[in-house]
């Protein structure tokens, strides 16, 4: 047997939903550049669960949908309630989602229908999840979604309880967007794994976020914001960066197993944070992360991923930082349940060998003797 270690280079599945060829990145063959300039985020999950963009009416329906699902069953809301403030917000969207499929009847139906269903279901509840608990571990009441303005506006809303400013509302958007779907990602391929058994979309989606959780993914973003609060001004940032090499730690929010020559989401993200500084005249996240990022790219030819600059893109929002991750799987949700569907179409299970390099031919031992 060979090992590629971390499955690197191999091909586990086919798919329509998005591709990365020579370092461009498609939804359903259309330029990410494209859509991020051009498209809406309800725009972007038909396109990824339908194979297609939407007509005017199927994204009205869509809008409809979205709102009329996006209350949470009162269950839920009371356990985040109960959960302890100081938990990580990750842990408590793992924890509701696996909930939700308690009090969800059409929670163990397979049928293309019902994921559909199901689809939207999770697209429109997990804002209110992220924003409720953010809510009542601040001591807040949390804000019911206001249906009408849209997702990415309503979130906002429901964070702060009071109407974002159309820039924050476009810029989110946009982040949204270039969140939405990326290939087998570990965190998709993980709610295909889980989809193979022929296991439930909620636990498809849990699986996912668990996954999405950790620093070596979705996690990065955090811990980006944690580092540049830790360097705290320009003046330390190339003694902070040549140390950290130094141990050989890792810099969050760099390097790919894919994209070598450069993330394409990460120029929207460096421009979106170069205007949101000037905007709220704040420049010092944007000016350090520039910093990073041509040290890095000096030091050890490595460049931004999308976590990079979304790290300061969200700090300029307003958002706190542990938020970051949970907004991330809010976006990635609508790429996992598209693959988790064309998982379904067309199944079979997924179970990769394993080479065992332990001890062999080793006695039973009896206790007493041990
Ligand atoms: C949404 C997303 O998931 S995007 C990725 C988010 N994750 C991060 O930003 C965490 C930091 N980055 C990393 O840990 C890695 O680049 C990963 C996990 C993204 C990709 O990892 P892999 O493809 O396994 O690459 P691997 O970790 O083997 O790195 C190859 C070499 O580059 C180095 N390297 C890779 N990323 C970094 C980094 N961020 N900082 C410093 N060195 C790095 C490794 O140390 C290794 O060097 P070596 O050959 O001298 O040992
Ligand atoms: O594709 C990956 O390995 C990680 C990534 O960039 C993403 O999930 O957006």
């Amino acid at each position: 047997m060979t090992v590629a270690k971390g499955l690197e280079g191999v091909v586990a599945v086919t798919s329509e939903v998005s591709s990365i060829i020579d370092g461009v990145l498609t939804y359903r063959g259309i330029n990410i550049d494209e859509l991020a300039e051009k498209a809406g985020f309800e725009e972007v999950i038909l396109l990824l669960w339908n194979g297609r963009l939407p007509k005017r009416e199927e994204l009205e329906q869509l809008q409809k949908d979205l709102d009329e699902n996006a209350s949470i069953p009162e269950q839920v809301l009371n356990a985040l309630k109960e959960y302890p403030k100081d938990v990580h917000p990750m842990a408590v969207l793992r924890t509701a989602v696996s909930q939700l499929a308690v009090y969800d009847p059409e929670a163990d139906d397979n049928s293309a229908e019902a994921n559909r269903r199901k689809a939207i279901r999770l697209t429109a509840k997990i804002p209110t999840i992220i924003t409720s608990f953010y809510r009542l571990r601040s001591g807040l009441e949390p804000v019911a979604p206001r249906p009408g303005q849209g997702f990415a506006r309503n979130f906002l809303y429901m964070l702060n309880g009071k109407d974002p400013e159309e820039v924050a509302v476009k810029a989110f958007d946009k982040a949204l967007i270039l969140h939405a779907d990326h290939e087998l990602n570990a965190s998709t391929f993980a709610a295909r794994v889980t989809t193979a058994t022929l296991s439930d979309m909620y636990s498809a989606i849990t699986s996912a976020i668990g996954t999405l959780k950790g620093p070596l993914h979705g996690g990065a973003n955090e811990r980006v914001m944690a580092m540049l609060k830790e360097i705290g001004t320009m003046d330390r940032v190339e003694s902070y960066i040549q140390e950290k090499l130094d141990r050989k730690e890792k810099i969050m929010g760099f390097g790919h197993r894919v994209y070598k020559d450069g993330d394409p989401r990460a120029k929207h993200l460096r421009e979106m944070s170069r205007q949101l500084a000037e905007l709220t005249g704040d420049t010092k996240w944007y000016e350090m992360s520039r910093k990073i990022e041509a040290l890095v790219e000096e030091k050890k030819g490595l460049k931004p991923n999308v976590d990079f600059y979304s790290a300061s893109v969200y700090n300029y929002l307003g958002i706190p930082s542990d938020l970051f991750t949970p907004i991330f799987a809010m976006s990635r949700v609508t790429g996992w349940t598209a693959h988790v569907m064309e998982q379904y179409a067309n199944n079979r299970l997924i179970r990769p060998r394993a080479e065992y390099v332990g001890p062999k031919n080793q006695p039973y031992v009896p206790i007493d003797q041990r």
